[in-house]
């Protein structure tokens, strides 16, 4: 695909995303973690990325809310949606459905829609979700202890790419092989030339290494299992709590993540935990054994009665000759002795092995002396050897790791991507459920609906009387005050933006006609100056260029200028939108004067009062079909001629 096509992105992001792996496919999925993980696209960014990819390949042009009320209503929608997701990802991938004017796009996301409504949100799954994230790649891996080798500077070039976490040394000759090998665990290098050399050290030759970098830096799939522990076994439960069978087999992957410890090292290998601790304890082993060898000694000088010849006495005074040898002479065994000693310490409290043990013979040894000091040359060859012999069973046994890992990572991350989709499905699926949603029909004109109610108002969602509206071309809403206009406006703006995501609706049954575009106008915070009013003519002025095909909701629009001059405005864009076959409707309580004042028959549907109790308006929700409501004014003149003597209250009854 070619990313620049895609609005909104230009060259600087199409080249971010060529980096991913496979970025058609997560662009075509909406896969906003997996757009996310491409470097500078945040998750906010991804998600519009997304949506506008989609757009592309459904050939939407994006439209669709062509108002600011409408595209409120979106964001009210989006925003219930995305509060049932448990997951940031979720929220994002929620980003990724909007009502669209294409069908292909609209049919995608209803049967994902029509299989999440059945998935249970059960309490365990949604909590297991909450630790759920979409995977990292490992960062910052630094690996001093190997390096690769190379006689060539453009391998060197491409060693550093493929391989940015080991040093890459440039060598000349095969004797800097022998110096490397003396200063790394493990050499590895590129040039096949070297087959078989012979140095000291671990080189190895291979060749091939920049084919399958991964397997020369084991630490960069462990680090990855390491660093994604807790979001893979949180998903691993979100399988386990919904019954579902992961690509992965989570048993093999809870058993590899036990040989992990959090840094990306391997636990629970004896001989490799052996090792660390001896290269550890080794300082602290010598110094004892030091102080052990010193005690033994001290205690054979202070039982020993020395005798001492008078001419060594003398040469002892004179020469100022060392008590040395007159320890080797008298204390030679003691010696022997102490020396032993030390060694086995070290030996035993670091259990060393016996080529090992070989080093230490030179940590304690020499010619008696007081008191007995270690070689920290020979500690230091010992501490080199148990060092790189540490790093190569460390190696060893990570390259092992990393290649059974390595095996899981393609089915981990499938069985992570189908935890976060789940909740993505559970937030559809709860909102249907909480709503009491059905999956509506697209078909015909205008919209029908039965028994609608709008998580969008002021009361509890228990206490919203259901509504039952269809609406078939152009049409003025009237009702008492209070009565439910505007919600009822919501209601269908809110349906008919949901049907068009291809999601359910909340209402007991829905059909919506197919719509290009939804024009939804609030009611204007009373009178416009001149100014405003000019533009907001001009606006309606193009709202009725090319209608056809759109759904046009006003709500009370003739609060913008007076109530003569707003009635002939309202009846002349009904004209226009009822010539071009637009389905509308129109909040008024002037439906008498646009009425006269149209060119045709005005369909005027009402909000009725059933009854005035205690001072308070009774209605029924439902808009009356053809039915000019009575206005809140009428229903109190009524109430008081029907209660009083008052011919006044009667003679005013008559003017309504
Ligand atoms: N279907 C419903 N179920 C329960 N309460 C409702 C319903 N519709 C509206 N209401 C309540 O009535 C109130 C007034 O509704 P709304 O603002 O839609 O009336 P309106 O007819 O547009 O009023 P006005 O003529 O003053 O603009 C809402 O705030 C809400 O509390």
């Amino acid at each position: 695909m070619e990313f620049t096509a895609i609005p909104g992105v230009g060259e600087k992001t199409a080249a971010s995303l060529a980096e991913l792996d496979d970025a058609d496919e997560a662009l075509r999925r909406g896969d906003v973690a997996a757009i996310a993980r491409s470097p500078a696209i945040t998750e906010g960014r991804a998600a519009a990325i997304a949506r506008g990819a989609i757009r592309r390949e459904h050939g939407d042009d994006g439209g669709f809310l062509a108002t600011d009320r409408a595209r409120e209503i979106y964001d009210d929608a989006l925003g219930l949606l995305q509060d049932r997701a448990v997951t940031t990802y979720g929220e994002k991938r929620l980003e990724t459905f909007f009502p669209s004017t294409e069908q292909s796009r609209i049919e995608e996301v209803r049967s994902f829609a029509t299989t999440a409504m059945k998935r249970d949100p059960e309490p365990a799954i949604l909590d297991a979700l909450d630790g759920v994230e979409p995977l990292e790649p490992a960062e910052g891996i630094r690996v001093r202890e190997r390096c690769i080798a190379t006689t060539d500077a453009e391998r060197y070039a491409e060693a550093k790419n493929a391989l940015p976490e080991l040093p890459v040394e440039v060598i000349d000759e095969r004797r800097e092989l022998g110096e490397l090998g003396r200063s790394y665990s493990t050499v590895y290098v590129l040039d096949a030339e070297f087959a078989g050399i012979d140095v000291e050290g671990d080189v190895r030759v291979v060749p091939d290494a920049l084919e399958h970098p991964e397997e020369f830096v084991p630490e960069r799939t462990l680090s990855f299992f390491a660093e994604n522990r807790d979001r893979l076994l949180a998903a691993a439960a979100v399988h386990d709590a919904a019954g579902t069978e992961p690509d992965c087999d989570i048993d093999s992957l809870r058993a590899a993540l036990d040989r992990v410890d959090e840094d990306g090292g391997i636990v629970g290998d004896e001989e490799l935990e052996r090792l660390s601790i001896a290269v550890d304890d080794l300082d602290a082993a010598v110094s004892t054994a030091e102080s052990v060898g010193n005690d033994h000694l001290r205690d054979a000088i202070g039982e020993r009665d020395v005798t001492i010849e008078g001419t060594d006495f003398l040469s002892l005074v004179e020469q100022g000759a060392r008590v040395d040898s007159l320890l080797s002479r008298e204390l030679a065994d003691d010696y022997d002795q102490a020396v032993a000693l030390a060694r086995e310490h070290v030996v035993d409290s670091l259990d060393l092995d016996a080529g090992e043990a070989e080093f230490v013979e030179r940590v304690f040894g020499g010619e008696p002396a007081f008191p007995l000091e270690h070689n920290e040359e020979a500690v230091s060859r010992l501490r080199t050897e148990l060092t790189a012999d540490r790093d190569r069973r460390a190696n060893q046994l990570e390259t092992e790791l990393a290649a059974e890992l390595r095996e899981l990572r393609a089915p981990v991350e499938a069985m992570v991507d189908a935890a976060l989709e789940l909740d993505v499905e559970l937030a559809v699926s709860r909102f249907a459920r909480d709503f009491d949603c059905v999956m509506p029909t697209l078909a015909g004109e205008g919209f029908e609906i039965e028994g609608g109610r709008s998580p969008l108002l002021d009361v509890p969602f228990g206490e919203v009387d259901p509504v039952d509206y269809g609406v078939s071309g152009v049409t003025l809403l009237s009702g008492v005050n209070s009565g439910g206009k505007t919600s009822t406006l919501d209601l269908v703006g809110l349906i008919v933006v949901l049907a068009h995501m291809g999601l359910p609706v909340p209402a007991e049954g829905a059909r919506v006609g197919r719509v290009s575009e939804l024009h939804y106008y609030a009611k204007s915070q009373g009178t416009l100056d001149a100014g405003a009013f000019e533009s907001t003519l001009r606006e309606f002025g193009d709202l009725v260029e090319g209608a056809t095909g759109r759904l046009v909701l006003v709500d009370e629009l003739e609060s913008i200028t007076e109530p003569g001059a707003s009635a002939k405005i309202i009846a002349g864009i009904l004209e226009a939108l009822d010539e071009q076959g637009a389905s509308a409707v129109f909040v008024s309580h002037l439906a008498d004067g646009i009425r006269e004042a149209a060119g045709f028959e005005v369909a005027v549907d009402g909000i009725e009062a059933v009854g005035l109790v205690d001072g308070e308006l009774r209605v029924d929700r439902s808009p009356k079909k053809d039915h000019l409501a009575r206005s809140t004014p009428e229903l109190i003149v009524e109430k008081l001629a029907d209660e009083t003597e008052s011919g006044f209250y009667r003679d005013l009854l008559e003017k309504f």
